[in-house]
């Protein structure tokens, strides 16, 4: 059965220096599942997960055009408060880039500036963060030493815990295990399948084995469009369109 969709995308249209780079996109996104963005390099899929936290409309030479609605709140609706929005959203982002500061205070960083002081309060949440991305056995005795001297599997899970301690509702994901080596990408995939119980997770990868291992859906970006967006097994075994067919086939890269 199909989720609920938690993010909900209405014919959204991307220029970004006069060229079209995301044509007439139109997606309902489930919720409490993994979504995998795939396609070819340069076909779009990193402006598409760009467009559901507002990080896209910064410049004048970028025009978004459509709608996105989280939680039926239209994100590009005049007045949309891009703080408010990107709360709702953590990112992970191809390289781990933790704050130059302990892995406790990296942690602690974001409900700090939401307002949480209380000592016991920010212990208990960077406990439960450290805990839910497997993190803690391996770094609670150094709470309070620098956040770069773990291995970058390490602080990729830190960056992971730091964006879930603002408690957003869905985790982006941006190639976020290309700079890893097999174990730590495990892990993390690992932490995806286990966190859609509780967040909508949307990711792009190029890697179609990840997607089919950790993904319940995948859409499929080829210039710009998207070709075909299904649960995971049927799109890669039995895709509808001749594109899809290529492209999962190899033919197309
Ligand atoms: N800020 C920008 N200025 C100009 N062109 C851009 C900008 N951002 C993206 N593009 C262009 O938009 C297209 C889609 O880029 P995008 O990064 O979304 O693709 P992608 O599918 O994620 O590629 P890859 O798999 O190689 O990372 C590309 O042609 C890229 O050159």
């Amino acid at each position: 059965m199909t989720q609920h969709p938690l993010i909900r995308v209405r014919d959204l249209n991307v220029h970004i220096g006069g060229h079209h780079i995301l044509k007439h996109i139109n997606i309902n996104i489930p919720d409490k599942s993994v979504t995998s963005i795939i396609g070819p390099s340069g076909c779009g899929k990193t402006t598409l997960l760009k467009t559901f936290n507002r990080l896209l409309d910064d410049t004048a030479e970028v025009r978004v055009t459509g709608s996105v609605l989280v939680d039926e709140e239209d994100i590009y609706a005049s007045g949309a408060e891009v703080t408010h929005i990107r709360k709702k959203m953590g990112l992970l982002s191809q390289r781990p880039y933790p704050l130059p500061m302990s892995i406790y205070d990296n942690v602690a960083y974001g409900p700090r500036i939401h307002g949480i002081r209380k000592k016991t309060d920010l212990d208990d949440i960077v406990e439960k963060q450290l805990k839910d991305t497997g993190l803690w056995e391996e770094v609670k005795d150094r709470l309070h030493t620098s956040a770069a001297k773990l291995s970058i599997g390490q602080q990729q899970r830190l960056c992971l815990a730091r964006g879930l301690a603002v408690e957003p509702e869905i985790i982006l994901g941006d190639e976020s295990t290309s700079a890893l080596d097999p174990i730590s990408t495990h892990k993390i995939e690992d932490l995806f399948v286990r966190l859609k119980e509780q967040y909508t997770i949307v990711l792009v990868t190029h890697i179609l084995r990840q997607a089919r291992r950790i993904s319940d859906y995948i859409v499929f970006v080829y210039m710009g469009e998207i070709v075909e967006f299904g649960p995971t097994e049927e799109l890669l075994l039995n895709p509808k369109e001749e594109l899809t067919k290529q492209y999962v086939k190899g033919f197309i890269s």
